[in-house]
């Protein structure tokens, strides 16, 4: 079993180059499907769930050159379809949330679509209803075999609708825009997720002849085509990992430069940190941490405690409330975490107690954390990684703890920072990958 092992305590300092977003990565690889050209995609961070599904890609037919690290060509001239419904197609579908993307290309473009239920965090429940019913409305038919957990989509022909999304799901709007993009006229989706990953997908549709109105809002206009072509395209950076690095910098006082962050597409995360207290400068597209001995949790103007929410983007991202939780761990003052899309993403907070962090969990959506103000150390002990962003929450309490913390489990982080533990010891960070 992969372990890290983490001797705490230890500012770190220098230039941090963050990874290609894990999510957009996600959607422009699987939108590669919806044309027979090459497709060449940049900045792809190699990570195992984008790795996973790339290889997916490659098992069901479509031709992947890796140009150089991070740079790969996708060609889809022809799909197995067989393939697609064979047990290994199900056991590798089954290992990632972001598989589930593979449905509206080739739906759209081939007529049929399967994909057994996905993975990804077990962080509460995660239904799929927006995207089934998307396809519905564009005139697919829907199956479900309960006892295989396997969906497929099939319709000989989908036609443009209006389409109302019950819930401004990410992965959902992605889905139904790629099977609009070459549906019969025109599908109009009010209450769309509008994630820069989301922006992003449509910018590269459109590169590839797609016609998509609303881009960044939440009311798109997509008037479908008969095909589409190949085209090149940039991931941004992560700016989960970039948040990450964030608090990390906080936690362990230290100064980090985060490199060529695309500022304009951050949204509130600098400003959300801000209200913790931690100075964040722009320095032209970088960002800047000074290192801090102490920083100070912002009140409301009413003098009330602070609350720190998620909601769909533009709000904050839910993928970072874990981070901002161990962040104020060491802040001096209180805040609430409410974390309101997902049901078992704060169960960690029993290892941050453990440490010595003062939480309080209210209950499964909310916590109160009492900041130590960097006056109490947390202290290193021995733990699991249970989600991606907790896993990474762990690991920040970890590097600023007193003593020796290993984290179990590694596999959770793995899957969404790229070689996470050699570019943290660039910076001058204790940790090594163990093999217990
Ligand atoms: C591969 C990928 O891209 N994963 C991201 C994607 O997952 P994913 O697309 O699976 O998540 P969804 O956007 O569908 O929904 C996430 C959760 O939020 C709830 N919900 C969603 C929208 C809404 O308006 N109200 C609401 O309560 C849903 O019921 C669900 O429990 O988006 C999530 C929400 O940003 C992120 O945490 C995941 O990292
Ligand atoms: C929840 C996440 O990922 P996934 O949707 O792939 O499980 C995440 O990236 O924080």
């Amino acid at each position: 079993m992969n372990t890290f092992q983490i001797c705490g305590g230890k500012p770190l300092h220098g230039e941090f180059y963050p990874q290609g977003a894990k999510n957009e990565a996600l959607q422009v690889i699987c939108a590669t499907l919806l044309t027979s050209k090459p497709v060449r995609i940049k900045n792809i961070p190699e990570i195992q769930d984008v790795l996973i599904l790339i290889e997916i890609l490659k098992t069901v037919g479509v031709k992947v050159v890796r140009n150089v690290k991070g740079d790969y060509t996708f060609c889809s001239e022809k799909i197995d379809f067989e393939f697609l419904k064979s047990k290994e197609f199900r056991k590798n579908g089954a290992q990632l949330r972001g598989s589930i993307m593979l449905l509206g290309p080739l739906l759209s473009r081939f007529g049929e679509a399967y994909i057994p239920v996905p993975g990804g965090d077990k962080i509460g429940r995660r239904r799929l209803d927006t995207h089934f019913k998307g396809f519905i409305d564009l005139g697919a038919q829907f199956k479900y075999d309960d006892e295989e957990k396997f969906y497929s989509v099939k319709a000989k022909k989908l036609n443009g609708n209006y389409l109302l999304l019950e819930e401004a799901s990410v992965t959902g709007t992605a889905n139904i825009i790629m099977a609009a993009v070459l549906a019969e006229g025109k599908t109009q989706i009010y209450n769309a997720a509008c994630e820069p990953y989301i922006q992003q997908l449509c910018k590269m549709l459109i590169k590839m002849g797609a016609k998509i109105e609303g881009v960044g809002s939440n009311f798109l206009t997509v008037y479908g085509v008969s095909e589409l072509n190949g085209a090149e395209h940039t991931v941004l950076p992560d700016m989960i990992e970039i948040g990450s690095i964030i608090g990390l910098a906080a936690m362990t006082k230290s100064e980090i430069t985060i490199k060529e962050v695309s500022w304009e597409n951050l949204g509130n995360i600098p400003d959300t940190f801000r209200r913790l207290g931690i100075l964040i400068e722009k320095k032209g597209d970088d960002l800047y941490i000074p290192s801090q001995e102490h920083y100070k949790i912002q009140n409301f103007i009413d003098g009330s405690i602070l609350t720190i929410s998620d909601a769909p983007w533009p709000g904050f991202t839910p993928d970072l409330l874990s981070i901002i939780l161990v962040v104020a761990t060491q802040a001096k003052g209180s805040v609430l975490i409410h974390q309101k899309m997902f049901e078992s993403r704060l169960f960690f907070v029993d290892k941050l107690i453990d440490m010595g962090a003062q939480i309080i969990l209210c209950d499964p959506h909310r916590a109160t954390v009492i900041g130590l103000n960097h006056e109490i150390p947390l202290r290193g002990t021995v733990m699991t990684s249970p989600d991606i962003r907790a896993g990474i929450s762990l690991l920040i309490a970890a590097m600023s703890a007193k003593g020796t913390s290993r984290i179990h489990n590694i596999f959770q982080i793995d899957r969404g920072y790229e070689n996470i533990d050699e570019r943290l010891r660039v910076l001058g960070a204790d940790i090594v990958r163990i093999d217990v």
